[in-house]
């Protein structure tokens, strides 16, 4: 935490479940144990500790997730707040990239490569985007087709039917015009023969002893066949470019004729976990913990489209950080760590060195402040997360998921917003992201959601952009989606 975090202390949020390690300086300046971002004040009446469950959960669920209790939000007259004599925003804050701003770098800085497509069979297409629209190579249905099983028959009640008759069934060539006044058995699927001018259920029929068959119904025109090109005609376009292939969009291609689909060849990312402190197994001990990040970021990657080649753990040992930056041909390289100014922290001086362009170097938004973008070469960036698991997710979605969605074709959708439940209280200057989950038509904001944190957002349905400031309960909020769909092959949103 930096010296001008603490000068941009948010009086009335200190003390508050995960406020205090939002890095943000929500703790008032010059408080004491509180400089190393930990908590050191007792959770407000009103809240709980970041390590304990609300108080005011209201069922077990609520408990599990530790919902966030009400809290302080901005200044009622919305000025500035600071007490007298604490500075002004520093050079640096200023040189923050407003978290939208971040956004949009990161998407032009994933459009500015031309997309590599590749045709590939339809069960190698699950999880890929589109190149092209997909277009019908085929009526649907392909032939009139009866969508019940039963009689087709010809004009006006009641029919004759032609004794031994076996009927028609799926998959045979173009059955025997009908002759007015004549029905003919037919199956779920079965080509609907000329002449006829209705599918009557079996259920709602029958033949008497004369080989005649009555309708039990009345009958109409045209009922239950489905007349050729309902759903489509040939060259209809069925699916623009930038579609994401799901499992029923497989379907619908093999329905339309395709064995195999034009997409998006997945951008190479390759991940880079620093830190010497981090172990890959067993607990933690004598200052050492888990990496959080080597497990959670590739998996996280590939569900926002990418190709991970794969992560690597390189320490805090800052030549063997240059030669994998340096060796590396992923479209990609994400790091983990060492995006701040300690001793170890060696990803700006890499980037330097390797004459990287810094495209983002900060962002105004908390956790994560510290994240980065960088062209490494043309078509070729860096994005630089910050060590703390909370900061990393939020460097994900802030600078990863634009530049990949660009990368891999995906199109954009418009924002999805949503009302907040519960008030939340806000950094003064920088954009918050906050764990939520749905409650029925609201989001209700996590506990657990300081920057080394991942308990929240592992319980997380999304993360609402709390605006500089907070948001008040009822204030509707851009909420990002998290990408899970995991299918045995791995997600594929
Ligand atoms: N002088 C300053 N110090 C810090 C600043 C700052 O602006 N100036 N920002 C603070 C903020 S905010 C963050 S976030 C962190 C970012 O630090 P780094 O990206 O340099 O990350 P590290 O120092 O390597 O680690 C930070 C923290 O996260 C833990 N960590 C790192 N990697 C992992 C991992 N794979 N799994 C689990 N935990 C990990 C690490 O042990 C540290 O506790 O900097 C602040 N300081
Ligand atoms: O708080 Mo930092 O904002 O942990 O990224």
């Amino acid at each position: 935490m930096t010296a001008q975090d603490h000068e941009l202390g948010a009086p009335g949020t200190a003390g508050q479940g995960g406020a205090e390690e939002q890095g943000t300086g929500s703790v008032p300046h010059g408080r004491p144990g509180a400089a190393d971002g930990t908590s050191s004040a007792a959770p407000s009446p009103s809240t709980s500790s970041p390590s304990g469950p609300s108080p005011s959960a209201d069922d077990g669920v609520e408990d599990a997730l530790a919902l966030v209790g009400r809290q302080p939000a901005r200044p009622a007259d919305g000025q500035d707040s600071r007490a007298p004599g604490q500075d002004r925003p520093s050079a640096a804050r200023h040189r923050a990239t407003p978290w939208e701003k971040a956004r949009s770098i990161a998407s032009r800085a994933g459009s500015a490569t031309a997309l590599r497509t590749h045709r590939e069979p339809l069960d190698a297409s699950l999880g890929r985007v589109l190149a092209t629209p997909l277009t019908a190579f085929t009526d649907l249905p392909s032939f009139d087709t009866s969508a019940m099983d039963g009689w087709a028959v010809a004009g006006p009640g009641p029919w004759t039917v032609a004794p031994g008759d076996s009927g028609i069934l799926a998959g045979h060539g173009e059955p025997e015009p009908l002759a007015d006044g004549t029905a003919v058995r037919i199956a779920t699927g079965a080509r609907v023969p000329p002449g006829a001018t209705a599918v009557i259920r079996s259920e709602h029929s029958r033949t008497d002893g004369s080989g005649h068959l009555h309708a039990q119904r009345q009958v109409s025109h045209g009922q239950d066949i489905r007349p050729r090109g309902q759903e489509c005609r040939s060259g209809d376009q069925l699916l623009p470019a930038g579609a994401l292939v799901t499992p029923a969009v497989l379907g619908l291609a093999a329905a339309a004729g395709y064995d195999e689909l034009h997409t998006v060849v997945r951008p190479r990312v390759e991940v880079l976990v620093l830190g010497d402190e981090l172990l890959t197994e067993g607990l933690p001990h004598d200052g050492l913990i888990r990496d959080a990040l080597g497990p959670m970021i590739g998996p996280w990657l590939r569900a926002l489209g990418a190709d991970v080649i794969a992560t690597h753990r390189v320490g805090d040992d800052a030549e063997a950080l240059q030669r994998a930056v340096t060796a590396s041909d992923a479209d990609l390289v994400v790091t983990t760590g060492g995006t701040a100014a300690g001793p170890v922290d060696h990803v700006h001086p890499m980037l330097s060195k390797a004459g990287a362009e810094l495209l983002v170097d900060g962002v105004a938004v908390r956790p994560g402040h510290p994240m980065l973008l960088a062209r490494l070469a043309p078509g070729r960036h860096l994005v630089g997360l910050p060590g703390n698991p909370l900061a990393a997710v939020s460097g994900l979605l802030t600078l990863a998921e634009p530049l990949l969605r660009q990368r891999s074709g995906q199109a954009t959708p418009a924002p999805y917003r949503a009302s907040l439940r519960d008030e939340v209280h806000g950094h003064p200057y920088d954009t918050r992201l906050v764990p939520v989950v749905h409650r029925g038509d609201s989001v209700v904001p996590l506990h657990y959601h300081g920057p080394a944190m991942l308990r929240g957002v592992a319980a997380a349905d999304g993360l609402a952009v709390v605006p500089p400031g907070g948001s008040g309960a009822g204030e509707v909020l851009e909420v990002l989606d998290l990408p899970w769909l995991p299918t045995s092959e791995g997600c594929f949103t």
